[in-house]
């Protein structure tokens, strides 16, 4: 068996502890820095090829929404400044109704954006910081298959097809949304777990440039709002557009040929056509099938002193808040907070980290589930807009008190679960001084009708409701 301690860093190192950090993926490379920052002897177990020397790059989304969680966990390490020189700014939704008309709703204040990144060129640019720290060794091709909770060793299977036992001090699962790290916590008593696959599922298509340049206005992200599907498109640096179509499997499955798509397309997104393309459309569309999108929750993060989960292997959440990253980013941040506290004593801050962290990751999840129906049908509704515009008054007029949602998840490091509670009190506030008012002026207008009809002397508020008391019972 190796102990990659006596192993790789020999002599003057050998007092350190080894982490083993599983999933060389975002949150995985980020993690290393800040774990490498700290002096551990890390290393890094990644079970696909190294992505910068990659001729394919898998994954998922071409590109991602990053906002202030993941840029303070980025400027911790010295990578906020590289990465967002890279990301293409989004100050607002840009909604595109059926006839093509576009209208936007701003992020938030005037200079609050988020920022459109390439993944590939981010987990690049995250793996090279990671490997200028000596104290890290990248492993690529090395996929966890188990590992023994009792002792702490993790079996790979290493790139020569091969088993190959490995040990550490302490394992953090980065292992993504299927994490085989998380598995062994399935075992153990007072663990819970859930997992929801939603019904809908996602298919990326690209926008090409037009002319040269973007086909649509770049500082964006573009919506199609149908209520019950939507279409979403982010800039690439590139000038084409990932454009992500959300939709019901059973619809998708539904479209059998290129010609369906067109009319699919014509129907609901007819403005998007000319900028895909008529050819582009129909070949993309059955290139891969749709993909499907799962939350997962769980709880406790940590597995004795020996195993704490992260990113989506603690927290897959449907993509639709543009924060799975980006919370993944703040777990790395707020474990690092807690080592400062609690003086490096791993046992406590795993505790400590699964005290803390779960509530705000199980709150993402829910906010994440409720702005996919706010992207594809809130939007269109009148009385929504009204409230975004009260809302942003109130909070210019009260910056501390009305604090809207968006901008509270978004560009603030406000805790996820802290941000619900005090969205449903702000909420109840507002809803209840909009029925006052509601009801303020129906009285004030009633009275002005009376008093004009029956040419009434001036009265008290008190004596006007008598009357329309009084009123009612004929
Ligand atoms: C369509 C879509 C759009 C999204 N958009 C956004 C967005 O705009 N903003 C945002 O903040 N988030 C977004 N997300 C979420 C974001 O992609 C994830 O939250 C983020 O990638 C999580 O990073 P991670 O490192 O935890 O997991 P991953 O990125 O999945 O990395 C896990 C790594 O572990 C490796 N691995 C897996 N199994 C093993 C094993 N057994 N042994 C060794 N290695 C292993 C994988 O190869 C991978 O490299 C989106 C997700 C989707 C699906
Ligand atoms: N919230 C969500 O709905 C989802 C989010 N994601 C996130 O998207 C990002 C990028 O994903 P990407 O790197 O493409 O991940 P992939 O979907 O390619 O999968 C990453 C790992 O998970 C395993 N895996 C994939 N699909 C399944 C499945 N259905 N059941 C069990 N294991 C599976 C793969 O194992 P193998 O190589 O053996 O196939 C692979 O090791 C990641 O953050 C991921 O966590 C990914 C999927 C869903
Ligand atoms: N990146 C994404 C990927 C998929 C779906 C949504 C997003 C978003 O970022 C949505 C954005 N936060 C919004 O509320 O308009």
């Amino acid at each position: 068996m190796e102990t990659v301690s006596s192993h790789t860093h020999e002599s003057s190192s050998s007092k350190r502890k080894v982490i083993a950090v599983v999933g060389g993926g975002l949150v995985g490379s980020l993690n290393a820095c800040f774990l490498a920052k700290r002096g551990f002897d890390v290393e890094v177990f990644e079970s696909r090829e190294d992505i910068r020397q990659a001729k394919v790059v898998r994954g998922r989304s071409i590109n991602l929404a990053l906002s202030h969680r993941g840029r303070q966990a980025l400027k911790h390490v010295g990578m906020e400044d590289k990465i967002v020189s890279k990301g293409i700014p989004m100050h607002a939704r840009m909604i595109h109704n059926m006839k093509g008309k576009r209208s936007p709703i701003p992020y938030g204040k005037k200079g609050q954006y988020i920022l459109s990144v390439d993944r590939a060129n981010l987990n690049k640019e995250l793996l090279t910081a990671a490997d200028v720290y000596p104290n890290t060794t990248l492993n690529f091709n090395h996929k966890l298959h188990d590992w023994s909770p009792k002792t702490g060793t993790m079996t790979f299977i290493g790139p020569d097809g091969q088993r190959k036992e490995i040990q550490a001090d302490l394992i953090v699962g980065c292992d993504g949304a299927f994490s085989a790290v998380r598995k062994q916590f399935l075992r153990q008593s007072r663990f819970n777990y859930s997992q929801t696959y939603i019904p809908h599922g996602y298919m990326e298509l690209t926008m090409p440039p037009k002319d040269g340049d973007f086909a649509m206005e770049p500082n964006y992200l573009h919506i199609w709002p149908r209520n019950t599907f939507m279409m979403i498109a982010l800039p690439n640096l590139d000038r084409t557009f990932t454009c992500t179509l959300f939709m019901p499997f059973e619809d998708f499955e539904k479209i059998h040929s290129g010609e369906e798509v067109i009319s699919f397309f014509q129907k609901y997104f007819p403005d998007s056509i000319p900028l895909i393309g008529v050819e582009a459309l129909k070949q993309d569309f059955f290139r891969l099938p749709a993909q499907a999108m799962v939350s997962v929750k769980c709880s406790p993060y940590h597995l004795f002193d020996k195993c704490v989960l992260m990113g989506d292997a603690a927290h897959a959440v449907v993509p639709f808040y543009g924060q799975g990253m980006n919370a993944g980013f703040e777990d790395c941040l707020v474990i690092d907070e807690i080592m400062d506290q609690l003086n490096e004593n791993i046992a406590a801050v795993l505790e400590e980290y699964s005290r803390v962290r779960v509530p705000d990751d199980h709150a993402i999840a829910d906010l994440a589930m409720y702005n996919y129906v706010e992207m594809r049908a809130h939007v269109n509704s009148r009385y929504f807009l009204f409230r975004k515009y009260l809302d942003n008054i109130l909070h210019f007029i009260m910056p501390k008190t009305i604090i809207p949602l968006y901008t509270m998840v978004t560009f603030t490091r406000t805790r996820y679960h802290e941000a619900v509670n005090h969205w449903h009190w702000q909420d109840k506030v507002i809803t209840q001084g909009l029925w006052l008012c509601g009801v303020v002026s129906a009285a004030g207008g009633t009275y002005v009708l009376v008093r004009h009809s029956h040419k009434l002397p001036s009265v008290s508020v008190e004596h006007l409701w008598t009357r329309i008391l009084a009123l009612k019972r004929f």
